[in-house]
């Protein structure tokens, strides 16, 4: 390892996590060619990870999704060598995770790297403060200044007040904010989300993924975030990579997800997201014509859909798409209800099913209705 840079980033090539016996036999042999159900009948291996690869920058939040034993908690525990992994590279700041030995990975682990799981994991016989100096301790910091720095982050995870509490005096959401705050207390490098907030009712939920976004624009850390809830994945990635039966599926900026799905499992998982909220103008601009007015005013590529729909509807010429002095092209009225209607016309689709209502029905009753009206 080369010191702590700043920019280090995390880079995932040909990872393989095969459960069960003989488990070298598989990758690079034809076995690694069958699908995880055929290998299992075959073998008895398990291919919880199968060959992915993929490249954290430095400050990104990176989300691994995919539906239950995708393997996205085998990934995340083989970047840190909870689990062993079978076959590939994981470079860390240039440096193979794979080869370091016991000093040099409780080094990662203690200073460089942090983890929140969905359970908490808190001591229950110690207080807020002293779970989130645990690290701290651990690292062998004096205790003045390992309560100073737990004050400190306790302020930042808004626990302030709660010094003296024990965790089971607080409710679920504080809770993961204690473990939130004991993982930024040691400050890592790169925190490990494994499905933090699978556990909290949906509202405590919001919030708490609202304070990761903050948190982020806080601290800027890198932040590894794993999860099977893809409006989550869309809320808090960067960059989303999608798993599927071990593999990789899609990986991309959200917009690139739900614009350009890979594969119809991709397309099928992002058919409820509401386009405008997700896609930004580049996905919806135009070629410039020649006699296009070139008046209107300007956006830049990465502006969301529903944030740019006042601008366009109000303005008389289209809206010119702007990056590093380059006009990209327009976006009109047009661009802008399409993907409206798209989303409108979803949501009415959803509550007709909501409401155990047929929509080809419920269309043929509002054209009814009208015609007695007429
Ligand atoms: N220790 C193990 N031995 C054998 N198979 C395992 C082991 N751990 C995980 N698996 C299998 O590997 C696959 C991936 O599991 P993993 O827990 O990584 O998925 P996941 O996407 O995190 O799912 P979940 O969200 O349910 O935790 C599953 O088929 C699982 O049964």
């Amino acid at each position: 390892m080369t010191g702590v840079t700043g920019d280090a980033t995390l880079d995932v090539t040909g990872l393989w996590k095969v459960f069960g016996p003989k488990p070298d036999r598989v990758v690079g042999t034809p076995l690694a060619a069958l699908s995880r159900a055929e290998l299992r009948e075959r073998t008895g291996c398990v291919a919880a990870v199968r060959d992915i690869s993929f490249t954290v920058a430095a400050n990104e939040v990176f989300v691994v999704m995919g539906l239950s034993g995708s393997g996205k908690s085998t990934l995340v525990r083989c970047l840190t060598r909870l689990i062993e992994p079978t076959a590939g590279s994981v470079r860390y700041d240039g440096d193979d995770i794979r080869e370091a030995d016991p000093r040099r990975l409780r080094e990662l682990r203690r200073h460089r790297f942090a983890m929140v799981f969905q359970h908490f994991g808190l001591l229950p016989h110690r207080r807020v403060i002293d779970n989130i100096g645990y690290g701290l301790e651990v690292r062998g910091v004096r205790k003045d200044e390992r309560y100073r720095r737990a004050g400190e982050v306790l302020d930042l995870v808004g626990l302030s007040g709660y010094a003296d509490y024990f965790p089971d005096q607080l409710s679920g959401g504080m809770q993961q904010r204690v473990g939130l705050g004991r993982a930024l207390a040691v400050d890592p490098e790169i925190l490990f989300f494994d499905e933090p907030f699978s556990a909290l009712d949906p509202l405590i939920r919001r919030d708490m993924q609202n304070e990761v976004i903050r948190l982020h624009h806080e601290v800027g850390k890198t932040m590894v975030f794993i999860t099977h809830d893809l409006h989550e994945a869309l809320r808090l990635g960067d960059r989303i990579l999608i798993m599927r039966d071990g593999a990789m599926v899609q990986v991309g900026r959200p917009d690139e997800v739900v614009g350009a799905p890979a594969d119809d499992y991709v397309r099928d998982f992002v058919a409820d997201v509401p386009k405008s909220h997700v896609l930004t103008i580049r996905w919806v601009m135009r070629p410039v014509r020649a006699d296009d007015p070139l008046d209107g005013p300007e956006l830049g590529p990465d502006v969301v859909v529903r944030d740019a729909a006042r601008l366009v509807l109000g303005a008389s010429s289209p809206v010119r798409v702007v990056s590093g002095g380059q006009l990209l092209g327009l976006v009109d009225d047009d661009a802008i209800l399409r993907v409206i209607v798209v989303d409108d016309e979803r949501r009415g689709a959803s509550r007709a099913v909501a409401a155990g209502v047929d929509t080809a029905e419920a269309g043929a009753g509002t054209a009814e209705t009208a015609a007695v009206e007429g």
